[in-house]
């Protein structure tokens, strides 16, 4: 199984720019690893509480269960990806029966952060765009997506949002094989991706 890390800054557009690589791939040989899913159970504090975390440190992920995940898939076993609200700021009950592919693709802000994962990942790409194109892109999500409103989201992101990428995402860009700016669409960028994919799959 060859493995794709796809990390970068929220909004630098990793979930778009992963979509646009896997469309027109067949989703049987090619799946999706989101680190979403890997946030942290939170169910033991009230939503108040849950919304205060600091979603943007390394802490608030379970690499470990991460690490389980992608050795099982490697070792051709099949992982139930937990399915997380960004509503709730928890994951939910529900889990998504994740198989093995020849190829699995690992998306996230902080996937780079962590050595295990780093050494498991095969190829790794960090999509960058500039901090004001971010910070548009996430205040539109973040208003018209996950609830929080304009004060709310702008706050965040001088507090929290960009004091983490400046401390724990941006510095991984050191540590990957192709760097795609993507400020606008770069269709260019993704068909090398998926050429590089299909080659594995033949
Ligand atoms: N190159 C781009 N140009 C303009 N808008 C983009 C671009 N890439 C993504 N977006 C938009 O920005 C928002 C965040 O993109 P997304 O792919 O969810 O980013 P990420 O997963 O990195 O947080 C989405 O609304 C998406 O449609
Ligand atoms: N309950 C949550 C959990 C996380 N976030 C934010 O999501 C961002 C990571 O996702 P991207 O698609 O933007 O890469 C991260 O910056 C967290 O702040 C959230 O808003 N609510």
């Amino acid at each position: 199984m060859l493995i794709i890390g796809i990390a970068g800054g929220t909004g630098c557009g990793k979930t778009t720019v992963v979509n646009q690589i896997i469309n027109e791939l067949p989703t049987d040989e090619v799946g999706v690893i989101s680190q979403d899913s890997y946030y942290n159970d939170l169910s033991h504090l009230p939503l108040a509480e849950r919304k205060k975390t600091n979603f943007d440190h390394p802490k608030s992920i379970d690499f470990t269960l991460l690490e389980e995940h992608l050795i099982a898939l490697k070792s051709g076993q099949s992982v139930q990806q937990p399915v997380y609200s960004f509503i709730d700021c928890n994951r939910t009950d529900e889990t998504v029966e994740t198989y093995a592919r020849k190829v699995m693709i690992v998306e996230g802000i902080l996937i780079m952060t962590n050595p295990k994962i780093r050494e498991m990942l095969d190829i790794k790409i960090y999509v960058h765009a500039d901090s004001d194109e971010r910070l548009i892109r996430r205040l539109k999500r973040d208003v018209n997506e996950r609830g929080w409103n304009m004060n709310e989201t702008l706050d965040k992101y001088q507090s929290t949002l960009k004091p983490m990428h400046l401390q724990f995402i941006e510095p991984t860009k050191e540590y990957a094989d192709i760097i795609i700016p993507n400020n606008k669409y770069n269709t260019v960028a993704v068909d090398i991706v998926r050429t590089i994919i299909t080659e594995k799959l033949v």
